[in-house]
């Protein structure tokens, strides 16, 4: 508990730029959103610009969530420049498993061994293998359901990684820490996970290790979910209040509404 305080202080305090190479859907939810956490985001795909935005950036954030060729290349040469730069690098493998381009498009950038990968259940499992085919970039899995493939693809990768839903699991190998924060109506609005990652992002840029950065940030998320809801009649109130609420939350927050556990060896 006290760790995720003092990482949200740190990232108050040292505000972050945090790169990102997202969809056109959640560019301006999740600049927003790392604005009202305290980060400083910055949104670029041009090539002959890549090298700089990595070097000046705590961390970048690859989002597949609407491909092209170009951008392609752009997160492949952004991702081999964090690795050169001794970045992280977060991977949010939208809709993974719904077309064959996104599939080919997730195995060359797992060649630049991301630091943390977060999707839903549906994608997670579809990484793993587990489960070729996903409907489109909503979970029809739960995260219980993708926790095996969960541990699965963290030891065949080497990543952290997270699997959002009701339950989110942050995983590296066989430590798993489940975050029960967040409210249903934050499944109703787009790029709730983009946004999610974005804040791993923040967090991963201050946060040395980056097991606990994606703990602080999921649960960080939740909890602004949680406030949020209680404010909002539908999605629509709910967006704005979690900008709010991101901004807002407050050490007292998080030590009265945090719910987290760590899961033995005997519980996987
Ligand atoms: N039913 C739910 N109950 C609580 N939190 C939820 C629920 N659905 C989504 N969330 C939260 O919303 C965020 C986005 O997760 P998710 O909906 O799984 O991602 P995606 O948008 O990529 O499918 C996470 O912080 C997650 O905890
Ligand atoms: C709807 C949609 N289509 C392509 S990207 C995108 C946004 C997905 O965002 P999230 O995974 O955070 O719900
Ligand atoms: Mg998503």
């Amino acid at each position: 508990m006290e760790s995720i305080i003092n990482h949200l202080q740190a990232v108050r305090d040292e505000s972050p730029i945090v790169h990102n190479i997202t969809n056109y859907v959640v560019m301006n939810n999740t600049a927003n959103a790392l604005l009202a956490i305290g980060a400083s985001p910055i949104m670029a795909h041009a090539h002959p610009e890549l090298q700089d935005m990595v070097k000046i950036s705590g961390a970048t954030v690859i989002n597949i969530g609407t491909l092209d060729e170009y951008w392609v290349e752009s997160m492949d040469i952004a991702t081999k420049a964090a690795n050169e730069f001794g970045k992280p690098w977060i991977l949010d493998p939208v809709g993974a498993g719904a077309s064959a381009y996104r599939n080919e498009t997730i195995t060359k950038l797992l060649k630049h061994s991301p630091t943390i990968i977060r999707g839903n259940a549906s994608e997670i499992m579809s990484m793993a293998k587990v489960n070729a085919v996903t409907k489109g970039v909503d979970s029809t899995n739960t995260s219980d359901e993708a926790l095996e493939a969960g541990i699965a693809l963290s030891k065949k990768t080497r990543a952290v990684v997270c699997i959002s839903g009701e339950k989110d699991y942050v995983i590296l190998e066989d430590r798993v820490t489940a975050i029960e924060n967040g409210h249903p109506l934050m499944g109703r609005i787009t790029g709730m996970g983009c946004t999610a990652t974005a804040l791993i992002g923040a967090f991963a840029a201050i946060v040395k290790d980056p097991f606990h950065a994606t703990v602080s940030a999921m649960c960080v998320l939740g909890i602004a979910g949680e406030m949020a809801a209680e404010k909002s009649s539908g999605p629509g109130s709910l967006q704005l209040h979690i900008y709010d609420a991101l901004s807002q939350i407050s050490d007292t927050d998080i030590t009265n509404l945090a719910k987290l556990s760590s899961l033995s060896n005997n519980d996987l």
